[in-house]
């Protein structure tokens, strides 16, 4: 079987369903799921043509990604949809959904949307899905939007204040679409700690004191009382701080239209093992310390937090001064989007996950977060024939030689992860087999509205 051909069956002895995982064939005809025949039962669509018999490996919906920084058009050079869309295809990523900035322009109008469409055609290995962008001022119609409460990171998509969220919320008011918040947000110190002298920038404990869990806590206070004034789906994207989980259960339970992700980082990164000056470790909101990442995880498994993401968001690395190791000017933002399901299952397999958690927390919620459950993120017929084939108990090192993102730059080098993908699988056609890719890319243009995939 080669690279880019068309399937028209994948067997395997674990197929990862919505009840369970069983042995089964997924009958596949132009890129769509028609058939899945489990219990030995065959059927008069069985193909003669173009099987996959994967064995024992492990067969589930493709990873769909709902926050990857791809920065093309005008920061190429950090991320481009060619080595973004490479990197997710090798990590059993089928569709990534593009973050509306650090892009020039970013993605806040639609002719800057066209202009992305326009660049991402022809160098997608995998589907690439959009978010717009709320910026002060440009509440105009965009499907599915990301802000931030805090300074984003680049001039050109300022924060917004609540007054401008309280225009863009009457805006998206009926309309079905979600908004994202980067749920941080400057406070003023009554009394400033006064330091005897300078914190040392190259202590990540100088960054960590600079963005506390209170800055996140006190942002998402302000996400739930919008969520519910407007009764707008609200979204809390890269949850660092556990303090917030109470607030957020609450919140929900109380019928607030609220989801929350949290990423790798912080799943499987803590404070404690940042060096010095290792400013590759650099993110906002910030990797806090164990006891923190362990009660995020706790929210997990109690389905408080509702999906796992990359949040793949690299730089040229220059950018990240590891010559100075200075955590205070370093760009913030991690590369990892390729290690996904390995870090997340590397860790989940210890705390009691199953194969079915992480297709729900990786695959199912993210597609419906983005309107685009109807064709991606879980096994039916009906829906894209977007496949990981992947092996849950098999260990591999993570080295710069298997590394497709444009910056090789990530915490995770070095690192043995379980899990390791072999094929992936984007609506019927291979798109990546153990290390190598097609000659065409394959992957469309998803249009995010939450109503409907465009
Ligand atoms: N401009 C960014 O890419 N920001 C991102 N940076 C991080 N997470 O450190 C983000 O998601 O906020
Ligand atoms: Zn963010
Ligand atoms: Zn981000």
């Amino acid at each position: 079987m080669e690279v880019g051909s068309e399937l028209t069956m994948v067997r395997s002895k674990r197929v990862v369903l919505n009840s369970r995982t069983c042995p089964a064939d997924i009958v596949i005809k132009g890129g769509k799921i028609v058939e899945i025949l489990t219990d030995g039962r065959t059927s008069a669509q069985t193909p003669r043509e173009k099987i996959l018999d994967v064995g024992d490996l492990v067969v589930m919906a493709g990873i769909v990604d709902s926050h990857v920084h791809v920065n093309e058009p005008g920061r190429t050079d950090w991320e481009g949809y060619w080595t973004a869309t490479k990197s997710a295809a090798a990590g059993g990523i089928t569709t990534i959904v593009d973050m509306p900035l650090n892009s020039i322009p970013p993605t806040t109008t639609l002719e800057n949307f066209q202009m992305k469409l326009q660049m991402a055609r022809g160098q997608c290995f995998v589907d690439t899905a959009f978010w717009g962008g709320v910026i002060p001022g440009n509440q105009a119609g965009v499907p599915g939007f990301k802000c931030f409460l805090i300074h984003s990171g680049v001039d050109e998509f300022p924060h917004v204040a609540e007054v401008d969220l309280e225009a863009a919320m009457a805006e998206l008011q009926g309309t079905g679409c979600v908004l994202l918040f980067h749920a941080e947000k400057e406070l003023e110190r009554v009394n400033p700690p006064i330091h005897s002298e300078a914190p040392d920038p190259r202590d990540y404990t100088t960054f960590l004191n600079s963005r506390t869990d209170d800055m996140e806590l006190e942002a998402i206070r302000i996400v739930i009382k919008l969520c519910f004034q407007y009764r707008v789906h609200c979204h809390i994207v890269h949850l660092s701080s556990a303090e917030a989980v109470p607030i957020i259960q609450e919140a929900r339970k109380a019928g607030a239209p609220l989801t929350v992700e949290t990423t790798h980082h912080y799943l499987s990164l803590a404070a404690e093992e940042i060096p010095t000056g290792a400013t590759h470790y650099k993110c906002c909101p910030p990797i806090r310390g164990r006891c923190n990442q362990e009660k995020l995880w706790s929210a997990l498994k109690a389905g408080i937090i509702d999906m796992v993401v990359s949040d793949h968001s690299p730089c040229t690395a220059d950018l990240k001064r590891l010559e100075t190791g200075d955590f205070m000017t370093a760009w913030g933002g991690i590369s990892s989007l390729q290690f996904g399901l390995p870090l997340f299952w590397t860790a989940a397999r210890q705390r009691g996950f199953t194969l079915h958690d992480t297709m729900n927390l990786m695959c199912k919620n993210t597609a419906k977060l983005c309107g685009i459950e109807d064709r991606k993120g879980s096994l039916a017929p009906g829906k894209d024939a977007d496949l990981v084939v992947w092996n849950p108990d098999k260990e591999f090192e993570v080295k710069e030689s298997i590394i497709y993102h444009k910056n090789k730059l990530t915490p995770y080098l070095g690192r043995r992860l379980y899990g390791e993908v072999f094929i992936t699988i984007v609506r019927g056609n291979i798109v990546y087999l153990q290390g190598q890719f097609p000659t065409l890319p394959s992957g469309e243009h998803i249009l995010v509205n939450a109503n409907s995939a465009t």
